[in-house]
């Protein structure tokens, strides 16, 4: 007999769905005795009971693993999960808006960015957040546009928010990726802690000290995105969905959470602050999982695995076949199941789009119906993603505006349920 703590994937998930999920993952364990779920707070199910017939501790963790929602190790105990932790950074997120949103004042900063307000370098701010928005333009050309549906405010923020994560990653991907150390990032970190206290190094920096002197935006974010680049230079290998879900929130989650406070919730959205943070980490983490499956054979070719190890070897797969890329039925029903858990983040951020503003709706919809359409693509692909590169085309794209423009009219889905 062993006691598993359960905890929804998100508090937005419903009991069934993790109901679901266990069934789906527990063929082999067998549910003995069903505790009514208690959904207080964040564990929304706690101390199920499950008799475990015939499974050493060990099968229990390896079963567990292929759902975030479980967490326990292979001595069949319950751990705190990445899923646990992340959750901690949303709600420190999620009272910080609450609190500003109440006093309706400016966010405290350490130094207040005094040289940003003279009139002088008004103007240099102007081109700072010009030569942003450049960026942007150049490499997300489909993402720049859905800003230009912003308010001026709003769009230039996120321009300098996608400048830094830009210039971060590129810090490793980019041209001198070989040269990047620790040391580095320690000191882009510095940078940071910088530009947060007003102390902005070039004019892109001081574009972002600006936006973060106008938004309720927290540095944690911008931290754990520089620890997911630390990752990146250590790891090569994921060892299961927990190690995986902790990198995908540091590159992409965090993007979600930085996000928020300026895209703002809708003033007659009747949801829980935490609820829509938990939505924007989760078109992070959905985005960053659909990447990581376009990308398989390119990521290879530079000797990085993505996919959790466990789960590999749970199909019958190994680092091996991943390098010689065939695809084979093991495969396709490996991938099969990576999409299905893709999907389930993006239904989860779809429950979030709903409640932001009115104007940052149509651009949040609409990326989301493009990445989403990756997945599509992969699978149109006959699963090939080792020398097949997943491609949405311009017309799917254009359809999908329209698309997205009509989602975005609609009410947000709490102030539906409130209605009915
Ligand atoms: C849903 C709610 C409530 C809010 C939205 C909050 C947002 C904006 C979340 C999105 C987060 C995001 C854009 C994460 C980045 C994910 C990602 C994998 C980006 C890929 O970047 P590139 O590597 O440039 O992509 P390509 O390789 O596809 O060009």
């Amino acid at each position: 007999m062993a006691i598993i703590l359960v905890r929804a994937a998100s508090p937005g998930l419903s009991d069934a769905h993790v109901h679901g999920s266990l069934l789906q993952c527990s063929s082999p364990l067998q549910l003995k005795r069903r505790v009514p779920p208690r959904s207080s707070g964040r564990w929304m199910l706690c101390s199920l009971r499950y008799a475990c017939l015939g499974l050493d501790p060990g099968e229990i963790g390896r079963t567990s693993a292929v759902y975030s929602s479980l967490a326990v190790n292979p001595a069949g105990e319950a751990v705190v999960s990445s899923e646990q932790k992340v959750y901690d950074v949303v709600l420190k997120q999620a009272a910080l808006l609450k609190r500003q949103l109440r006093s309706q004042t400016p966010p405290v900063l350490d130094v207040r960015p005094q040289q940003l307000d003279m009139p002088r370098n008004r103007l240099n701010l102007k081109e700072a957040y010009a030569r942003c928005g450049d960026i942007c333009e150049e490499y997300a050309k489909t993402f720049y546009l859905g800003t230009l549906l912003m308010t001026e405010e709003r769009r230039r923020a996120i321009w300098a928010i996608y400048v830094w994560c830009r210039r971060t990653d590129e810090l490793v991907d980019g041209p001198n990726a070989n040269y990047i150390t620790p040391t580095a990032l320690d000191r882009w970190e510095k940078r940071l802690e910088d530009l947060f206290a007003g102390r902005p190094y070039d004019m892109l920096d001081a574009a972002l000290s600006d936006t973060i002197s106008r938004f309720p935006i927290d540095i944690q974010p911008f931290r754990d995105m520089i620890e997911g680049m630390r990752s990146d230079l250590r790891k090569a290998r994921y060892k299961n969905f927990d190690e995986l879900y902790m990198y995908c929130y540091y590159v992409a989650g965090t993007v979600g959470l930085m996000s928020v406070p300026v895209m703002g919730i809708a003033p007659e959205s009747k949801a829980t602050t935490e609820s829509v943070y938990s939505a924007a980490l989760a078109l992070g983490i959905a985005n960053q999982l659909t990447n990581i499956l376009r990308d398989v054979g390119e990521d290879a070719r530079r000797g990085r695995i993505y996919l959790p190890q466990d789960e590999l070897a749970q199909a019958g797969l190994s680092d091996e076949d991943i390098f010689n890329g065939v695809v084979t039925n093991r495969w396709r029903n490996f991938m099969k199941q990576q999409i299905k858990r893709a999907r389930m983040f993006f239904e989860e951020a779809e429950r979030g789009v709903t409640e932001l503003s009115q104007a940052s709706r149509w651009p949040v919809w609409a990326s989301l119906l493009l990445y989403r359409q990756i997945l599509d693509e992969v699978e149109a692909n006959d699963y090939n993603n080792f020398t097949k590169r997943a491609y949405v085309g311009k017309g799917k794209k254009l359809l999908a505006l329209p698309v997205a423009y009509g989602k975005s009219l609609l009410l947000p889905v709490s102030l539906r349920n409130s209605q009915t």
